[in-house]
Parts: C-alpha cells; sequence; structure tokens
C-alpha cells in the first residue's frame, strides 16, 4: 500500500497528484454511465395526506472509465439513493431523468451483466474459505461457453492477487460466532465475487464503514487500482472519509439534502470552495471540512433555518457553476408534475441473460450446500445427538411393549410421539439455516448469478437427506426398544411412511421461509401452525367429534394421515389379553375403529402425505420466485 503523508495530501488538493496510478483521467476516457437531471421522489404521508417528497432534486454527472468517484454527504444526504438510481437498484417511488451506459439507454438485462454492486453488509457463507467462496462465485457467475474450468480458477486466482487476499486464501469468511477473516480481508472477498465478472462499472455501498483507517484505505487504493487497470468507472458512497482516502478518487459528488454541491475533480475542490469564500483551513480534513458546511444545523431554529439556506447556496452556486441551472429546474418541474411523462417503469420480466445450463448450476449449488452443511458440527451434531437422546428417552418411555390392554394406549402414545418427532425438531432448527441461505441468494440473484429453481431444489436435497438420517436413527431406536411389530414389511412401511411425514415438513419449513420475509416472524408463526397439527393429530380428539367448524383441519393435516399410516401397520392383525372383568379392545382393528383412523388405507394415508408434501414444495417455490422477482424501478 503506498503511503501518502498528511502533507503530501494537502498539497495535493490544490496542485498535482503525485501518484502516478492517480493521474487524472484523460478526458478522452470513455464516459460508461452519463446522468442527467435525475429526479427520485418517495410517497410519505402528512397529516394523513400523501406526499410527495423530494429525495434527488434534477442531479447530473457522467462517470468515465478508469474513475473512482466518491459520492459523499451527511446521513440522509441522499448518497445510498443516488447510488441505487445509477445502478438499477431503486425500489418504490418515481424517478424520472435520463441514465446512459455508454451513451444509449440501459437494458436491465445487459445492464446486470457489465455492473457490479458491492453491498455494505456482506453476505456470504461463512464456513466456506475466501478461495471457496471465489471459486463457487466463478462457476456460478461465470459462463462456460466462455470460460473453461481453468480460466475460471485463474479468474480466482487473479482477483485473489489483485486484492492481496493471498495470505487469507484459506481462510473461512467467519461471522458473529465463528473467527474468520477480518473485517477489511471479507469486504475485499465481497468486492472480489463482484469483481470476477469483469465488469465495467462498479458499485460500493459504504465500503469502508465499520473498518479501521488502515483497511479502509487499502480497499479504497485497491478499489482506484484496479479501476485504472481494468479502465472500470467506480462508484462509492463514503462517510466522511480520511483526508488520505478523500485523496485516492479522482473525483467527488458532495450532496446536501438531495442537491449536488459540487461535482469535479477532488484536486480542485478546496479552490472551488474557496473561491466562495469558504476556504478549508491547512489543518483540517476537507472531506469533513465540506461535510461540516453542507450539513443543516438542528441545534437551534436560528442555525437550522441559517444553514438551510447556506446549502440553497451552495447548490444553487454549483448549478450556475455547471451551467446547468436553467435546464435543471426546467425539467424538474416537469418531472414533479407530470407523473405519466417520468420515465419511471417497473420492468417485472428482465431479458432473458445468458446462463449456464440448469444441471451445472445445480450441482455447484448441492456441492457447496452439502459442504456447508457437513462443515457445519452444531446443527449436524445436533440433528444426531437429538435424534439419539428422543430414540432412548420416548424407547424407554415405551419400553418393551406388551400384548395387554395397557399396552394399546402406551402403542398409539409411541406411534403419535414419532409422528411428531417428524416436526418440531426438523423445521425449527432448519428454518434457521433455510433464513440465512435464503438471504444470500436473494443477495446473489440480484446479480443474476443462478436460477431460483436450482437453489430450491438444491436446499431440498440437501435437507431431505439430512433430515431422514437423523429420522433414521431416531426410528429404528425407538422402534426396537419400545418393541413395536418385530415384523419386517411393518418396519420398513412405518420408515418409508416416517419418511414421507419428514418430506413434508422439508417442505412446510421452505414454505413458511420463502413466504414470511422476516425470521423473527417465521420462528412464531411455525410452531404456532406445528402445534395445530399436533393437537388435531388424531390422538388428543377423535376425528369424528370434533366440531365440524374445524373438522377439516384434519384434510390437510399430514401427522394425522402419519398417525392413521402408522396405527394400522402397527396394529393390524394384534391381539391384546384382558384382564378378568375389565372391558378392553380385544384386537387391533377395534382400536383403529375407536379411534377413527380407519378412514383411509396405509398406502392411501402415504398418498395424502406425500400430496400434501408436493403441495409445501410447490407453494415454497412460488413464494420464493415471487420473493426474488426484480422490482426495481428502470430508467
Ligand atoms: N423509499 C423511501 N421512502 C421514504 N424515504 C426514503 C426512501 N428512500 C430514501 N428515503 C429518505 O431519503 C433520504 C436519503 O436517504 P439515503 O439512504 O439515500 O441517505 P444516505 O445519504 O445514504 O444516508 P446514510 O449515510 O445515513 O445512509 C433519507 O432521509 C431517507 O429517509
Amino acid at each position: 500500500m503506498s503511503a501518502i503523508s498528511d502533507e503530501e495530501v494537502m498539497t495535493q488538493y490544490g496542485g498535482q497528484p503525485s501518484d502516478p496510478s492517480r493521474a487524472s483521467i484523460p478526458p478522452s476516457a470513455e464516459v460508461v454511465l452519463g446522468w442527467n437531471n435525475l429526479v427520485y421522489k418517495v410517497k410519505t404521508k402528512v397529516d394523513k395526506k400523501d406526499h410527495w417528497r423530494t429525495i434527488l432534486h434534477g442531479i447530473t454527472g457522467e462517470a468515465r472509465a478508469g474513475e473512482a468517484i466518491a459520492i459523499i454527504g451527511s446521513s440522509g444526504a441522499g448518497k445510498t439513493t443516488l447510488l441505487n438510481a445509477l445502478s438499477g437498484r431503486i425500489i418504490g417511488g418515481k424517478l424520472s431523468g435520463e441514465i446512459l451506459y455508454r451513451g444509449a439507454p440501459r437494458h436491465p438485462g445487459n445492464f446486470k451483466r457489465v455492473t457490479a454492486y458491492v453491498q455494505q453488509d456482506d453476505l456470504m457463507h461463512p464456513l466456506l474459505t475466501v478461495q471457496e467462496t471465489l471459486t463457487y462465485a466463478s462457476k456460478l457467475r461465470l459462463l462456460n461457453s466462455q470460460y473453461s474450468a481453468s480460466q475460471k480458477s485463474d479468474r480466482v486466482n487473479a482477483v485473489i492477487q489483485q486484492l492481496r487476499l493471498e495470505g487469507a486464501r484459506n481462510t473461512r469468511i467467519g461471522d458473529a460466532t465463528t473467527r474468520g477473516v477480518s473485517g477489511g480481508e471479507r469486504k475485499r472477498v465481497s468486492i472480489g465475487t463482484e469483481l470476477l465478472t469483469d465488469p465495467r462499472l462498479l458499485f460500493l455501498d459504504e465500503p469502508t464503514s465499520g473498518l479501521d483507517s488502515n483497511s479502509s484505505e487499502l480497499v479504497v487504493e485497491l478499489v482506484k487500482k484496479i479501476s485504472v487497470e481494468q479502465g472500470l468507472a467506480t462508484l462509492m458512497t463514503i462517510h466522511q472519509p480520511s483526508a488520505r482516502i478523500f485523496n485516492i478518487f479522482d473525483k467527488v459528488i458532495l450532496l446536501s439534502q438531495g442537491r449536488v454541491v459540487y461535482f469535479g475533480p477532488t484536486a480542485t475542490a478546496i479552490q472551488y470552495f474557496a473561491d466562495m469564500g469558504y476556504q478549508c483551513p491547512v489543518h483540517e480534513n476537507p472531506a469533513d471540512y465540506f461535510v461540516d458546511i453542507m450539513t443543516l444545523d438542528y441545534r437551534s431554529e436560528e442555525s437550522l433555518a441559517k444553514s438551510k439556506e447556506q446549502v440553497k447556496l451552495l447548490a444553487d452556486k454549483f448549478e450556475e457553476y455547471s451551467g446547468n441551472r436553467h435546464r435543471n429546474s426546467a425539467s424538474s418541474e416537469k418531472g414533479s408534475i407530470s407523473q405519466e411523462n417520468s420515465a419511471e417503469k417497473i420492468h417485472p420480466t428482465e431479458k432473458k441473460l445468458p446462463r449456464n445450463n440448469w444441471f451445472y448450476e445445480y450441482s455447484t449449488l448441492a456441492e457447496r450446500d452439502w459442504l456447508n452443511a457437513l462443515r457445519n458440527m452444531p446443527f449436524l451434531s445436533g440433528q444426531i445427538m437429538q435424534a439419539l437422546f428422543m430414540a432412548l428417552l420416548i424407547g424407554f418411555m415405551f419400553f418393551y411393549l406388551k400384548h395387554d390392554a395397557k399396552s394399546v394406549q402406551n402403542r398409539l402414545g409411541a406411534l403419535f410421539i414419532i409422528a411428531v418427532n417428524a416436526t418440531f425438531p426438523i423445521v425449527m432448527p432448519m428454518l434457521t439455516l433455510y433464513y440465512k441461505e435464503r438471504d444470500i441468494m436473494l443477495r446473489e440473484r440480484s446479480s443474476a448469478t443462478y436460477r431460483v429453481t436450482s437453489f430450491f431444489i438444491s436446499k431440498l436435497t440437501t435437507y431431505l437427506p439430512i433430515a431422514c438420517i437423523a429420522n433414521t436413527v431416531f426410528f429404528i431406536g425407538v422402534y426396537f426398544i419400545s418393541r413395536l411389530s418385530i415384523d419386517a414389511g411393518k418396519f420398513f412401511i412405518g420408515l418409508a411412511t416416517f419418511y414421507c411425514m419428514t418430506a413434508v415438513s422439508i417442505g412446510y419449513l421452505l414454505m413458511i421461509g420463502s413466504a414470511i420475509a422476516s425470521m423473527e416472524v417465521g420462528f412464531v408463526i411455525a410452531p404456532a401452525l406445528l402445534t395445530i397439527q399436533l393437537l388435531f393429530g388424531g390422538l388428543f380428539a377423535n376425528p369424528h367429534t370434533i366440531t365440524p367448524v374445524l373438522r377439516w383441519i384434519r384434510w390437510v393435516n399430514p401427522v394425522q394421515y402419519t398417525f392413521a399410516a402408522f396405527a394400522q401397520n402397527e396394529f393390524s392383525g394384534l391381539t391384546f389379553s384382558c384382564d378378568n372383568n375389565m372391558q378392553c379392545y380385544q384386537n387391533g382393528a377395534d382400536v383403529i375403529d375407536a379411534y377413527a383412523l380407519g378412514r383411509f388405507t396405509i398406502w392411501q394415508n402415504i398418498l395424502l402425505i406425500l400430496m400434501l408434501a408436493v403441495v409445501d414444495i410447490v407453494a415454497g417455490y412460488a413464494f420464493l420466485r415471487w420473493k426474488a422477482k426484480p422490482k426495481h424501478i428502470w430508467l
């Protein structure tokens, strides 16, 4: 990392940049992105009436190849909104104006291919190493028609080298609970996954937030260097950069209250403000000084009015300076009056992007999912340990069932608990995993990385076998310790029924996790619905006696079908010895009749369970598709 002394920094503002990598971009460099008179409004409520609040007021500018531009402003100035508008990621509200990519209107599908967006929070798989993260990203994002496997691997190595990640190559990403790479390295991996595709435009939202000054400087320096080397146009929002970081940028957009107060070379910013009477003190960080003079001062009514006036004056002066004032205000008016004429447009369907074939995508995702699952020891051991523990507990609770009258209740109890064990212990831990992975998927999908189907099927084919393995341990344990019918046919039919119930639970968790955006809400709804399944499962209340208003629940209750199948399977052919003078069930058929569990045959019950599994899985997929659908406003 090249070190710049503070004095050098100070002298550079008025003079020539000293580092060749920071040389000004030639004016002949291609304009990669141009934007003209961007106006963005959102609907808010004022005194219970709808009111359109303008967030961006007619913003104009351009980004050239090789140029790194900082968007600076105080909190709420509109930095992220501007970045999102330029990168095509605005959701809701009305956006008008013009954005051109290499002089032509953008097409959502094509634009995504040439842009990279690094979000503020780095959502990545914590158990994968840096190398694995980048390798899977390269497999998923680079087209097989353009890159061979070895070229993909070369690309990963090049990015690791460019972003100085060699030392962390084999370190896991980590998260709040597992130690992994440092914050700076994590940010660089995030940037690396975006750079793999060799984009023409790079957007970064607050890439230095949460990093110490050295890591922040390294991130910005590397981004600048890569921009120059690859002819990338880079735009990043940044909150009060240090003087050294400020100096790395070629240009700066100073935003206040959604208006541009300055857009131009970083090197001339000090002089520009000095000419207006705002001289940055010699030892003050210019970025701090600029943010200071363009921030509203809420300490008193008087100071607020004064600062508002100052911001207005600065923005007006800049409009005058840039020669855009007349055009901007005229079009801005037009934008605010005419909704119909605004360029607001939501593209529900994007032009089809070239993609790798479905099976390649699926197998890459499934490989990544299995790797993550096998490394997730707390989860895996938790699943197996709970299966073992519950098998022992329930097995010994109903230890060595006999064939007397008392065994009927115990047999029913054991069968019901087996059915229930395919619900809560499967759904709750896997739902936590699914929520995390779904969010990573939504992030990765926003860069058009892969299809929703390949993600969804990959999850299904990872979760289901893991749940079935844990459930097999449980089933074998309970079955033989409690000594349910020792008959191979009955054992395997019972196990098959149990697997079907497990499939319903996996479908159910995928449905809840896809339909309900918030994990907190999902964690309230999922157990509540499972409890209803349990209550109406056929053991606590006889289905025939339940009030007709609630009786329909049995039709959609997999626990009831599972319990009925288990009971028929277990009780068929059993006879019970009754004590003298005691009323009791003579045989299994009496039990099935008494509990109204014989409405459907075993195979019909299994079919109904499978149908419910399919309904849950299809509904889960439909919800996820709907969630993953881009809802961006496009210009
Ligand atoms: N969809 C929206 N609905 C309502 N208000 C919005 C919306 N989008 C942005 N805003 C408002 O616009 C202003 C600018 O938001 P933006 O996130 O762009 O600010 P920022 O400069 O990035 O701030 P920070 O540095 O705090 O992230 C804020 O006051 C924000 O509340």
